[in-house]
């Protein structure tokens, strides 16, 4: 089996692989890809291509749909990188509170004179800031990493509110119970001195659901003068024409993005990282090892683990002569057309799973028969059937 990287994957992970897999720059050789930020939407996939582990959280560079539709299986790794993401975003809470940066800047401008000890106790007050204790902060996106940011803040004595409509059971649980849980985006806005968004980049025309350009000059309007914002999550969150304008008028004091763009880049007030949220040694070591233990459990086992747009699966091991994955749209009458292609060849089925996600659906069927040739030829040619892979 071969895999391509389309961007440098941790050594630790790719170690995990056996010496079944091997290495291809060849992206039409490969059965599976890893990839962290790479741009994949212009991409073209062949039939050979089955999975594609992105080691990270954010899945917006690639074609989930187009994915689905070819039976590729998108992975992503929830949580592996949440650590080094709230430790940037701690940083860059303290950063937009005391000019660290500009003041690092000015040290350089006068390094090279005589008794810079004296130049700096004469200059340092121009970069006097605030602290964070006390101050409200508000999270928006409650999932790995923004649990991590708000119990994080909580702890450094700040005030915390937290916002997710959708929020997970996990999520809930880790929470401390000192966040303050509000039910509206408003809530947040109208509160807080911080406020840091942590969601994914989602286009949808509800706009509770909708979060891209969620920070635009109307959420901004309803904000407290001198507001500090973060984005640690997706630059599309936050529009920058209205951010541009709130920064000149004071109304946004510091906009701290890990996303800079040909505008930010260029913006006073904002505090721009190349994003650095996810690039520490654990957590890149976490991701490539969590996407590589995924996929080989789907190469070898054909089970899903973490998918981004087909449902989990778990059927173990397979313990019989044969398995085969079918991936499929969700329609009626597709298992019923599945043993009846099985029981027309004479061969018995020991065990099935069948999973659903959305409009996509997933089975796998361990059978006694060891030559599974001609069944997959009649199941691949079955209506809604969108590939169908012999696993053992
Ligand atoms: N700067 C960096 O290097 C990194 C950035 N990210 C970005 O951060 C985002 C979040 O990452 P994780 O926390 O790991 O993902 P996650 O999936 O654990 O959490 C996302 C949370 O956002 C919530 N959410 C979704 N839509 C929402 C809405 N409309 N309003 C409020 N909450 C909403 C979800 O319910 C979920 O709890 C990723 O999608 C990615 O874009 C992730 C990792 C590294
Ligand atoms: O791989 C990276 O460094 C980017 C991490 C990221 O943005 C994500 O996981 O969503």
């Amino acid at each position: 089996m071969k895999y391509k990287c389309l961007n440098p994957i941790a050594e630790v992970g790719l170690n995990i692989f056996t010496e079944q897999y091997e290495k291809t720059d060849d992206m039409n050789q490969a059965d599976i890809v890893l990839v962290r930020s790479a741009a994949m939407h212009e991409m073209e996939f062949t039939d050979n291509l089955k999975a594609i582990a992105r080691a990270g959280a954010g899945v917006n560079n690639i074609p989930l749909d187009k994915c689905a539709e070819q039976g590729i299986v998108v992975f992503n790794t929830p949580g592996a990188n949440a650590n080094g993401v709230k430790e940037l975003v701690i940083a860059g809470l303290v950063m937009a509170s005391r000019d660290i940066v500009g003041g690092v800047n000015w040290v350089q401008t006068i390094k090279d004179e005589t008794g810079v000890g004296k130049l700096v106790e004469k200059g340092k007050g121009q970069f006097a800031g605030k602290e964070i204790e006390g101050k409200k902060l508000g999270v928006i996106g409650l999932g790995a990493i923004g649990v991590l940011v708000a119990n994080a803040a909580n702890r450094l004595g700040m005030e915390v509110y937290g916002y997710d409509p959708f929020i997970s059971v996990d999520s809930a649980w880790n929470l401390s119970r000192d966040i303050i849980h509000v039910k509206s985006r408003d809530d947040i806005y109208k509160n807080c001195d911080y406020i840091t968004v942590h969601t994914p980049l989602v286009e949808h025309e509800d706009p509770n659901i909708n979060t891209k350009e969620m920070i635009n000059s109307d959420s901004i309007a309803k904000m407290k003068d001198g507001v500090i914002i973060l984005n640690f999550a997706r630059d599309l969150l936050v529009k920058d024409d209205d951010i541009a304008v709130a920064l000149k008028s004071g109304k946004v004091a510091k906009y701290v993005t890990d996303f800079p763009n040909d505008k930010t880049a260029n913006m006073e007030g904002v505090i721009a990282i190349p994003h650095l949220g996810a690039s520490t040694e654990e957590s890149e070591d976490n991701c490539a090892m969590m996407a590589v233990k995924q996929l080989r459990d789907y190469m070898e086992n054909g089970n899903i683990r973490n998918s981004v747009n087909y449902p989990n699966c778990d059927a173990g091991v397979c313990t019989t002569a044969g398995r085969i994955a079918i991936l499929h749209r969700n329609i009626p009458n597709m298992l019923s057309q599945f043993t009846g292609a099985f029981s027309a060849l004479d061969i018995n089925i020991s065990d099935m799973v069948n999973k659903s996600r959305g409009e996509y659906a997933y089975t796998v069927i361990d059978v006694e028969a060891s030559d599974n040739t001609e069944v997959v030829a009649k199941l691949t040619g079955i209506k809604g059937v969108l590939k169908v892979r012999v696993v053992k």
